[in-house]
């Protein structure tokens, strides 16, 4: 291991390693497994949207689709929402079809509680320099990339695979949807009320809507578009698009109260938050888990903010232009400066800056990048939404803290507590106090250890002790999935294949090659998930290299496979001097600008405040001048083209 780490740089070495790949194309041809666009679905056909979007034609739009269709021009239906996640390796199943695996002498593999139990408990470590916001934007990313199809992931159903004494139903009763999870006799926490069984449903799979023949294996779906595109502020079709737009100076809809724009309210509040009274917040977005915890709503309420931000400004400076016209215009802006933010902010913190360069997934130019290639598919990979990035549900802290301008804390409340209750950010100055907590309070460290309140808590009601665990989702969610196994990716990204368990001592400490020893029977079985949290983070990164190389293809297929990257020229992007103003764009001016009356913020918005990153006045934050979109009608007729003309040309 000490070997490894040697040399120029660890991108490099890894490189050498063959543990990190520049992109899909150098993997070894028998390990792509590409599912091919004939047998996305039979039912798009029929023009029912549950199995995907095939469209007939693509319009010349230089603005991109809600459902992501016509991005890929060649391969129009890519990326759109209800098609299966992509893999890197092909699925494991028991049967080879749909069945979740099982050890290779045929014998179950260990329950997933027991494994979270053991394995993930709760010791809270502060990480050093990180603030909460690292973990909170990483899982607003997370939403806007991917979402298991019949999920809604904010609330328990938790009868519906069990008895209602928690116990297990009988196999010839059980639904087919059911994979309940086991709990042990031993159980700290259920094990006093004699409960046996946590419930848990399957994905939904392109087999389960017939959207392919047979003889294919399962695939999972995603409800959402695969694209960085914030699908969680505009939707994820034109219908939900339509709801949430005011159809007035290109702005989204907005409630008013206090002074304040908040998200609009949803119709059905009872059924989709915790309400205590019944006129409690609860919010409707382009994304349906907005209301799973109080500061996603807060990024929620941000980016909803910054659209009309823009749109407001962008009226006032082209007064000639029409709703549709700003609110696009908008649209694009809000993406860009959110792709910026995410790709060369957030990212080289997760994968470390380095790397990020070296996979080419950032560039350092002040020109466009031009990297678009219409062969690489932006779907999201299996392994990266049910594996990799579900090894940061370790960042989430237990107690959020509320926090005044001066910095001190006003007080703290229990993580579990506020769930599904947004409520929270309209009373007492909430949205401020926690927006300032996000960009204060650290986050927990990126280890194996993750706080109680989402491993024992999780979703419990108001007369419950305790909730669901969701480090035992994640490990069941990928069986579910029929992830390959943690060896397998070893292999795949070329580190040597373990052939008994103290082989895993090259990533992993001894204490957790024991406790892998004790709960498998063979290296062959340790799942993906569990095996990559257990690595070593590499230096200056939040995960280990086999996460490192399933985190980096991803996020490089997501900016090269998309046409309108904010980096790419041509018709239908910014021109030079509006790129360079988009690249100002950083965390801590969004927060600012959006909040309701904070005043100061730190640079480095996810970096925690010290003497190198103090607090400074939000005006003296860098910001973007918007005035770069000022159409200045007839100024040069060779160079410069009208966006009304653009727009009328393309449709
Ligand atoms: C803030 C606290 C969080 C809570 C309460 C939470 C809760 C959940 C729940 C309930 C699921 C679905 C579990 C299942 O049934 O399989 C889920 C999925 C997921 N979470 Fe989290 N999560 C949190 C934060 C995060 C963070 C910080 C990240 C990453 C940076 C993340 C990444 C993911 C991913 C990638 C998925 C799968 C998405 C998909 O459906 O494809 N989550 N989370």
């Amino acid at each position: 291991q000490d070997d490894f780490f040697k040399g120029s740089t660890i991108y490099d070495d890894l490189l050498r390693a063959g543990l990190i790949y520049r992109n899909q194309f150098s993997l070894p041809k028998n390990q792509i497994h590409q599912i091919s666009p004939n047998e996305i679905n039979l039912k798009a056909k029929f023009g029912n949207n549950e199995c995907g979007i095939v469209p007939e034609t693509c319009p010349k739009s230089i603005y991109r689709s809600y459902d992501g269709s016509c991005n890929n021009l060649k391969h129009p239906s890519w990326g759109t929402p209800n098609t299966p996640y992509n893999r890197l390796l092909p699925a494991n199943y028991a049967d080879g079809i749909k069945e979740p695996p099982l050890s290779k002498s045929g014998k179950p593999l260990p329950l997933a509680r027991s494994i979270s139990l053991l394995l993930y408990p709760n010791i809270p470590n502060e990480d050093h320099v990180f603030t909460l916001n690292v973990m909170q934007f990483g899982q607003i990313v997370t939403h806007d990339l991917s979402m298991t199809a019949g999920s809604t992931q904010t609330q328990y159903y938790k009868d519906s695979c069990c008895s209602a004494d928690g116990q297990l139903l009988d196999p010839s009763t059980i639904p087919a949807f059911c994979y309940p999870m086991i709990i042990p006799p031993n159980d700290p926490a259920h094990a006093n009320d004699n409960t046996r069984c946590m419930s848990f449903d399957r994905t939904v799979t392109n087999k389960d809507r017939q959207c392919v023949s047979e003889r294919h294996t399962a695939e999972q779906l995603t409800s959402v578009n695969h694209y960085l595109d914030l699908s969680f502020v505009y939707g994820n079709d034109d219908e939900t698009n339509r709801k949430l737009r005011e159809f007035q100076h290109g702005r989204l809809r907005a409630d008013i109260r206090n002074g304040y724009q908040w998200l609009p309210r949803a119709t059905n509040a009872s059924g989709t938050c915790r309400l205590i009274n019944p006129n409690d917040a609860c919010y409707v977005a382009g994304d349906t888990r907005l209301n799973q915890n109080p500061q996603l709503a807060i990024l929620h309420t941000v980016f909803l903010r910054e659209h009309n931000r823009i749109a407001h400004f962008l009226s006032h400076l082209n007064p000639h232009w029409d709703d549709e016209l700003v609110f696009q215009e908008s649209r694009k802006i809000n993406i860009a400066q959110y792709q910026q933010i995410t790709c060369y902010e957030w990212l080289p913190y997760i994968i470390g800056e380095e790397n990020a360069y070296k996979a080419r997934i950032l560039w350092k130019t002040d020109g466009f990048i031009d990297d678009y290639d219409e062969n690489v598919d932006a779907t999201v990979l299996n392994e990266h939404s049910t594996a990799a990035l579900r090894h940061f549900h370790s960042l989430v802290r237990g107690q959020l803290h509320l926090i005044k301008e001066s910095r001190y804390s006003e007080g703290t409340v229990r993580f579990s507590d506020v769930l599904g209750r947004p409520q929270i950010i309209e009373e007492h100055q909430g949205f401020d106090h926690l927006m300032r907590g996000l960009t204060t309070q650290p986050q927990s460290a990126s280890d194996q250890f993750h706080t109680s309140e989402i491993t024992q808590f999780l979703f419990r009601s108001d007369n419950e002790t305790f909730g669901v665990d969701l480090k035992a989702f994640d490990v069941q969610r990928s069986r579910d999935h029929g992830l390959a196994s943690y060896n397998d990716y070893r292999e795949l990204w070329k580190i040597p294949r373990a052939r008994k368990f103290e082989d895993f001592l090259d990533f992993i400490s001894y204490e957790n090659v024991d406790r892998l020893a004790r709960l498998y029977e063979h290296p062959d079985d340790v799942d993906l998930t569990v095996g990559g949290s257990l690595e070593t983070n590499l230096p200056g990164a939040l995960v280990g290299p086999t996460f490192l190389g399933i985190i980096a293809e991803s996020f490089y297929r997501t900016r090269v496979g998309d046409r309108f990257w904010f980096e790419n020229g041509g018709p239908s992007n910014f021109n030079p001097d509006q790129l360079r103003e988009i690249r100002k764009a950083r965390m801590a001016k969004l927060l600012c600008d959006n909040a309701n009356a904070i005043r100061t913020m730190q640079l480095k918005g996810f970096e925690k405040l010290s003497s190198s990153n103090p607090l400074i006045p939000c005006q003296s934050l860098p910001s973007i001048d918007l005035s770069l979109w000022k159409e200045d009608r007839g100024n040069d007729p060779v160079e410069y083209v009208s966006l009304i003309q653009k727009v009328f040309d393309f449709k």
